[in-house]
């Protein structure tokens, strides 16, 4: 903060998440509430913990490793978003579980009837991809020019570009299907509810913790969704209203919908291979010779790009982005806005993390 209280930078810092912050990421949490954050004081705590090991590397194993990134409106120090990287989902004291989605198809030649169905199989990966998840913004901030969701989202690919040896060569994203407005999951109740007698939000928490009795009672082989309710059917590999933000979001960058899905409720799970993520691609390390002037006039901003830069300290919170005005000059050396620089704590000569944005 400068003397008259204003801040000094840009409005916008992501940073890595810690302990400290458990009040605000559960406020923020309640916009989510899923497996990955859920809206549960224990839950965020042990999500926290976790995060800051992996930061430390006090958790050795990458593939254990989960991180949570925080996005800060820095006006009021207040936390508005979450993402998060998971280094493996899916090992063999937890695997990765989901529904193949199989068309099947079927024709008479005596009726000359023809069908087309859609089948579920059940399946476990025992050395699953990386995953992404946790994207959740607060509502006031949503769609704001800064674009804080495309941030939020796609500073997790300069993360994974930074230690791309701790990652996967597949990233996984599950998205969210459509819920009702009281969290009722309509391909849960047609199907899963029938095996395990508990509500989705109950299987949903158990699963967080222990997902063998996913594994003891889910039903083994093909499924034909043409038996379930037509609501049911519906939701199957479809993304919920609120989420269609993301599917745009990881389309543009390569995800493709996998033909898996959530075997509770149905959301869709997105995939793409590590190095052919656009953004995995175009991250890179710059070598910053020069400041720009944070100037907004066309004059001054003509040729600049926008980027997310990041630096590492070993001291919390271990990870720091901004968005910052940014101009390639050759190969693998550029300036970014001085403003940012100085809140990052880059100086000319030093080497520093880029995104570039469109
Ligand atoms: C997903 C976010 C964070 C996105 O935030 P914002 O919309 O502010 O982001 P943005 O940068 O302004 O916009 C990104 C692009 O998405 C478009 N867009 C945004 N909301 C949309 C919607 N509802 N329907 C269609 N398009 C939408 C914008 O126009 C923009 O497109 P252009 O670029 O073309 O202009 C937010 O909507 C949110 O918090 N949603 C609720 C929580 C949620 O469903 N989270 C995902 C759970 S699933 C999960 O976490 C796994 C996936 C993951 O981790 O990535």
């Amino acid at each position: 903060m400068s003397s008259d209280g204003a801040i000094q930078g840009p409005l916008y810092e992501i940073r890595g998440a810690l302990l400290t912050d458990e009040e605000q990421i559960l406020a923020t949490a309640r916009h989510l509430n899923t497996v990955n954050l859920p809206h549960e004081r224990e839950g965020v705590q042990q999500i926290l913990e976790h995060s800051v090991k992996s930061m430390t590397g006090e958790i050795q194993d990458p593939k254990r490793r989960q991180y949570v990134f925080v996005l800060v409106d820095r006006s009021k120090n207040q936390i508005i978003g979450t993402s998060m990287v998971f280094g493996q989902l899916g090992r063999k004291d937890a695997p990765y579980i989901y529904l193949d989605v199989i068309d099947e198809e079927r024709y008479s030649q005596t009726l000359d009837k023809h069908f087309k169905h859609t089948t579920l199989n059940i399946a476990y990966s025992y050395d699953g991809p990386t995953e992404i998840g946790g994207l959740v913004l607060h509502p006031d901030y949503r769609r704001v020019p800064e674009r804080l969701g495309t941030f939020l989202s796609y500073v997790r690919f300069l993360f994974i570009k930074m230690h791309r040896s701790w990652f996967q060569d597949e990233v996984l994203a599950e998205l969210l299907p459509p819920l009702e407005k009281d969290g009722t999951s309509h391909l849960w109740d047609a199907l899963g509810r029938h095996f395990m007698e508990m509500t989705y939000a109950e299987a949903d928490k158990l699963s967080r913790k222990n997902k063998e009795f996913i594994r003891s009672l889910f039903p083994e082989g093909t499924i034909y969704a043409s038996l379930l309710p037509r609501a049911a059917q519906d939701v199957i590999g479809k993304v919920g209203a609120q989420t269609r933000g993301v599917e745009k979001l990881l389309r543009r960058i390569g995800f493709r919908y996998a033909e898996r899905v959530d075997p509770f409720d149905g959301g869709p799970h997105f995939t793409a291979h590590t190095d052919e993520i656009t953004l995995v691609e175009n991250s890179h390390r710059v070598k910053i010779e020069g400041l720009l002037t944070d100037e907004t006039s066309e004059a001054a901003t003509s040729g600049r790009k926008r980027a997310v830069v990041a630096s590492e300290t070993s001291a919390p919170p271990y990870f720091h982005a901004m968005l910052a005005p940014f101009e390639e000059r050759s190969k693998g050396v550029g300036a970014i806005g001085a403003s940012a620089a100085k809140a990052l704590g880059i100086a000319p000569g030093d080497e520093a993390w880029i995104l570039p944005l469109e």
